[in-house]
């Protein structure tokens, strides 16, 4: 009996005792015959190889379980629309030390901005010459530049008489502009020098109808289609451009020529150097007064800000000049990088950018720009989870870069800035920027590489839609389809919804394919990341049960 049981154990593999009631089972009858005994033992190692085979495919899964996983996702949309905002949320909701490392670099960008601000003004302020046609300032100008109606009347052309005064102050910021381009760059670099002298044309193609941003003609680029061809040329290498006007030493302002853009390359790794040039100008302890900071250093442009301060507040809260503005319809207060109501804080000495300077700090994006994060190991995914997200530029010469990154991608987060409705494309301004934002949805939804891939709708840039709304601006002039519904935020965010989600389910080559629209404020942190951390767990755990991932 012994010897049978020791027997049956070798030949399964498993050892049983006694007391096992399954042993005791199978054991074989006493007066087995041998042919009994043969088919017996024939039984029994087929099912030790069954046994064997569900064990070696418990071992794999079980490794595969522990191997970490990878998620990629691509973030889509024109170029303002919010993507590298989002990125900058992402970072702060998963990677806050590498945000935190990063944050002093933003100080330079946020200065950039600012002086940029003032260009702007001083542009418009400027007294018109003979034959400068008052439109060219619109029609080389982003979208942060905002037109409400049709031309200025010819009343506003007139000195304003302070101007020669904030010009000669002021100028010493037009120099800065050029330093503070310089420190962003590689000095090492002669592409970056020659790319800070772009020549004109970029952005000045096309004309520009008088009043005409509801009726916008066809876009002369390549078809959306053409450009996210599904052909897969090599991945280019990122790089990150500052918008705005070309530095020249022209004494008159009116010939900076706004629009232009200032390369960056981010193989530099501005960030990086600039962070830790910072940090080593950090206070040494905080319970000593030996504090050694950047703001010691003569040549920090933090001297400069802060010394024409009070000029650039004085110009910004001059009602002479704020009437200006409004004459030619400039609403600096909703463009990108808009710091001027915050003066004072940002130019100060020990100005140390928070959360929200970072979010609203405007770098324009070329190429491609990856960040990796990891998630924490959890009961589903015990190696983890590697996140690589994909920030593109979004302006129509960087959009062959996307499609590169179709074929391996999990899921798309699309934002379309919705308050665009009555701006025009800095890269061509006969093209309205949410046609543009809608011809590029149908084209990411149509694509049959993305077919499988999970897509989530940011319908961003909410809070300057409400704003918009509520001024006044009516979307039906800009978007007769709307026809008389009525002008409020709810009506026309949800009629926006049902618009891209009614594309979506017309396009799709892939039926069963759920898209899913949020509305956000891609700058407001707490907002964005409840709907990032939902997104999250819906590319995680949702559809991609049914893909690869899982
Ligand atoms: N008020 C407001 N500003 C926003 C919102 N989303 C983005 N912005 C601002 O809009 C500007 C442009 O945003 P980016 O994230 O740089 O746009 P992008 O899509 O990366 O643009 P490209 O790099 O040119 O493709 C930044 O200054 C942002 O702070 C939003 O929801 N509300
Ligand atoms: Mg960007």
């Amino acid at each position: 009996m012994d010897r049978h049981i020791a027997q049956l154990a070798s030949t399964t593999g498993r050892r049983r005792s006694l007391s096992d009631p399954l042993a005791v089972a199978l054991q074989p009858p006493p007066n087995e015959s041998p042919e009994q005994r043969q088919t017996r033992l024939q039984a029994e190692e087929d099912a030790k190889r069954r046994s064997d085979r569900i064990d070696r495919m418990l071992k794999e899964s079980q490794k595969e379980q522990q191997r970490k996983k990878i998620v990629k996702v691509l973030l889509l949309g024109q170029s303002e629309s919010g993507k590298s905002t989002t990125l900058k949320q992402f970072m702060l909701l998963h990677s806050p030390v590498k945000f935190n490392a990063e944050r002093l670099a933003w100080r330079f960008v946020i200065y950039l901005n600012l002086v940029r601000s003032i260009r702007r003004i001083l542009e418009a302020i400027a007294p018109e010459q003979d034959g400068d046609d008052t439109d060219d300032l619109d029609s080389t100008e982003t979208a942060s530049i905002v037109v409400i109606g049709g031309r200025p009347s010819s009343a506003v052309s007139g000195w304003i008489t302070a101007y020669d005064s904030y010009r000669r102050r002021l100028a010493p910021l037009l120099d800065l502009e050029q330093r503070l381009i310089q420190l962003l760059s590689d000095p090492e670099d002669n592409e970056e020098r020659e790319a800070t002298h772009l020549p004109r044309g970029q952005s000045s193609q096309g004309s520009y109808a008088s009043g005409g941003y509801a009726a916008v003609s066809p876009p002369t680029s390549p078809p959306l289609s053409a450009s996210l061809s599904t052909s897969l040329p090599a991945r280019p290498t990122p790089r990150i451009t500052i918008p705005h006007g070309s530095y020249t030493s022209h004494p008159s302002p009116v010939a900076l020529s706004p629009g232009h853009e200032v390369a960056i390359h981010q193989r530099s790794n501005w960030k990086k150097a600039l962070g830790v040039m910072s940090r080593n100008q950090s206070p040494k302890s905080a319970h000593t007064n030996e504090i050694h900071g950047w703001w010691e250093d003569p040549h920090d442009p933090v001297h400069l800000m802060n010394r024409c301060a009070p000029t650039m507040t004085e110009l910004w809260r001059d009602p002479k000049v704020l009437q200006r503005l409004a004459e030619r319809r400039l609403r600096l207060e909703e463009s990108s990088g808009f710091y001027l109501n915050e003066i004072d804080r940002v130019t100060a000495k020990m100005y140390f950018p928070t959360d929200a300077d970072v979010l609203k700090a405007r770098l324009k994006t070329t190429g491609v720009v990856e960040h990796s994060f990891a998630l924490a190991k959890n009961s589903e995914f015990r190696g983890g989870v590697e996140w690589k997200i994909y920030d593109v530029g979004g302006a129509r010469p960087q959009r062959q870069a996307w499609a590169p990154y179709f074929d391996d991608v999990n899921a798309i987060i699309f934002l379309a800035p919705i308050s665009s409705f009555d701006q025009v494309l800095a890269e061509d301004p006969r093209v309205n920027r949410l046609d543009d934002s809608l011809q590029l949805w149908q084209a990411v939804v149509t694509n049959p590489l993305l077919q499988k891939v999970n897509i989530i709708l940011f319908l961003n840039k909410c809070d300057l839609l409400k704003r918009k709304l509520e001024s006044g601006v009516r979307l039906n002039h800009y978007m007769t389809s709307y026809r008389d519904r009525p002008n409020d935020y709810e009506t026309v965010s949800n009629y926006f919804r049902l618009k891209f989600g009614a594309m979506h389910h017309s396009y799709t080559p892939n039926k069963a394919r759920e898209c899913y629209i949020h509305f956000t404020c891609v700058t407001d942190t707490r907002n964005t990341q409840t709907i990032i951390s939902s997104v999250r767990d819906f590319i995680l755990t949702g559809n991609l049960r049914s893909s690869s991932l899982m």
